[in-house]
């Protein structure tokens, strides 16, 4: 978010056609919950047009961008990596050490679409486990962001939006942004 050093997530994995909605969602959370930038895989590039479609109607900054080195990204990537997977150390024992490293550095958040290779449990600072239950890297990435945040990503202002939508008890209302 704004003023803070970058939240990066790299999806890694992406098995065309079954795993379109999935990474498409992985986008939009990391989007909707405060991440700064999404790196895809070369396979799942075809998802880099909604996500950025999304930004902009409805705000940003947020980037995507594609890799065809996922695991370079990894290796090289200069900051703190959380991976996060049901094997890892639960969230609500490290979120704080993750907050602490994190007012300092930059963090990369890794999720898997399938098998993640082991090297990436071996350079990640922190395997995360958001519960030690299978579950999916979208409802993960959002318990993760919304930790690491503690909730402030959910008063965060959009830049450059389209549209906004008008909260509403019930209904649906959808304004220009300039309308404002
Ligand atoms: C379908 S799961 C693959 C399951 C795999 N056995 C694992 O967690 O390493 C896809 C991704 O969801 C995320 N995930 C699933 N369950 C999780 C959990 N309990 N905690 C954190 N991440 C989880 C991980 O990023 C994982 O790579």
């Amino acid at each position: 978010m704004q003023d803070e050093p970058p939240v990066v997530v790299l999806r890694l994995g992406h098995r065309p056609g079954r795993d379109e909605r999935m990474t498409t969602h992985v986008g939009l959370t990391a989007r909707a919950l405060g991440a700064d930038r999404l790196v895809l895989e070369a396979a799942a590039s075809g998802r880099k047009e909604t996500v950025t479609d999304i930004t902009d109607r409805f705000g940003g900054p947020f980037e995507v961008e594609v890799t065809d080195q996922p695991l370079g990204r990894v290796r090289s990537w200069d900051g703190a990596i959380a991976h996060l997977t049901m094997y890892g150390q639960p969230v609500q024992d490290v979120e704080d050490e993750i907050r602490s490293v994190h007012r300092e550095e930059p963090l990369l958040v890794v999720v898997g679409a399938e098998k993640v290779p082991f090297e990436v449990y071996e350079r990640a600072d922190f395997n995360v486990g958001v519960t030690n239950q299978p579950h999916s890297e979208i409802a993960a990435l959002a318990v993760f962001l919304d930790r690491l945040f503690e909730g402030r990503e959910l008063e965060r202002e959009w830049r450059d939006a389209e549209k906004r939508v008008v909260p509403q008890a019930a209904g649906k209302r959808v304004i220009d942004a300039d309308e404002e």
